[in-house]
């Protein structure tokens, strides 16, 4: 697998505040990468960081091998649809489309015409007339019809309802399947995409908390339920991330490394499921929020013995 953009250890702090502290990790090529993480994990600074927008307090950030800041080389090769995408006052859906085709050389005319078509866009209504769901599928249209090497969804589809939020992941894997290009899309809406995703990214409180593919992730976090002790035991051998207790019964969720594991727990008398990248993602991010507490209770505990 090659990368279409590389971080090395990248700081990005404002003022006083580490939004990215050492992230080191890869956005694969051609593959599609959920950037994933709580509200204020640093998703939206990492696409900053790969689109030019800023540039790290530290480290580098690579974009198809050169750094992406003032390098138009790299940005003509880049797409990236923002939250809340603003446009100039005076343009209509056309003037958007019309402006994004002559901005991108890979631009499709025709798949264009068709999403404003299936997103039943008004092309000659003024952007800032349209509802919010529809200004978010205007960004939808832009994305896809770019086909820039790499395009950036970042939280692409405020206000969208469940009909266009499905038409946009049909044609994004239709298009994918045919152009395959790098595609990072930053998302709460996790469970609705997962089927889509090759590769997770979960960020959390700026560090880099989980990057792996999606396959791997399908294979090795386990949800295993069965009697309290039998679960304990199943847990202490592997990566325990989450339990819940009741009546005697636990379910916890696992990650495990090892191939005999489904045979260890078979063993214990345990049923075991998959977990869904949602439940692992939530399990892993409140994990770690608990190991953070634990951190900062035995440092102040630290403190307190030192006075
Ligand atoms: N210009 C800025 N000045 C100060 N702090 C900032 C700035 N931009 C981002 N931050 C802070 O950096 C952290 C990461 O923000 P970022 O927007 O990258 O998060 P996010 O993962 O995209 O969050 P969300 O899912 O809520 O959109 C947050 O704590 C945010 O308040």
């Amino acid at each position: 697998m090659t990368a279409a953009a590389t971080f090395s250890d990248v700081t990005m702090r404002f003022r006083g505040h580490t939004a990215l502290s050492g992230v080191t990790t890869e956005i694969q090529a051609d593959t599609i990468t959920g950037l994933l993480g709580r509200n204020g994990a640093g998703k939206t600074t990492m696409m900053q960081l790969l689109t030019g927008h800023r540039v790290p307090t530290s480290g580098q950030v690579q974009v198809l091998g050169e750094a992406p800041y003032e390098n138009d080389a790299v940005l003509s090769r880049l797409c990236f649809i923002k939250e809340n995408q603003r446009y100039p006052d005076q343009f209509r859906v056309c003037d958007a489309v019309s402006a994004a085709a002559a901005v991108f050389p890979d631009w499709d005319h025709d798949l264009a015409a068709q999403l404003v078509e299936d997103f039943e866009l008004p092309a000659k209504r003024t952007i800032k007339k349209l509802s919010r769901g529809m200004t978010s599928a205007v960004g939808i249209v832009l994305g896809l019809a770019s086909r820039a090497p790499v395009t950036l969804f970042d939280e692409p589809y405020l206000g969208l309802d469940a009909v266009a939020r499905q038409l946009f992941y049909d044609r994004l894997l239709a298009d994918y399947a045919e152009n395959p290009r790098t595609i990072v899309l930053s998302t709460h809406l996790i469970e609705e995409i997962s089927d889509l995703l090759e590769h997770v990214l979960l960020i959390d409180h700026g560090r880099v908390l989980l990057d792996a593919d999606a396959e791997t992730l399908r294979a090795t976090a386990l949800t295993v339920t069965g009697p309290a002790r039998q679960v304990a035991t199943f847990g202490a051998a592997h990566q325990l991330l989450q339990t819940e207790s009741m009546a005697g019964q636990s379910r916890a969720i696992v990650r495990t490394g090892t191939a005999t594991a489904h045979r260890m727990a078979t063993e214990l008398g345990l049923s075991v499921e998959p977990t869904s990248i949602q439940h692992l993602v939530v399990a892993m991010s409140l994990s770690s929020a608990a190991t953070d507490r634990a951190a900062a209770t035995a440092s102040s505990d630290l403190q307190g013995v030192s006075r």
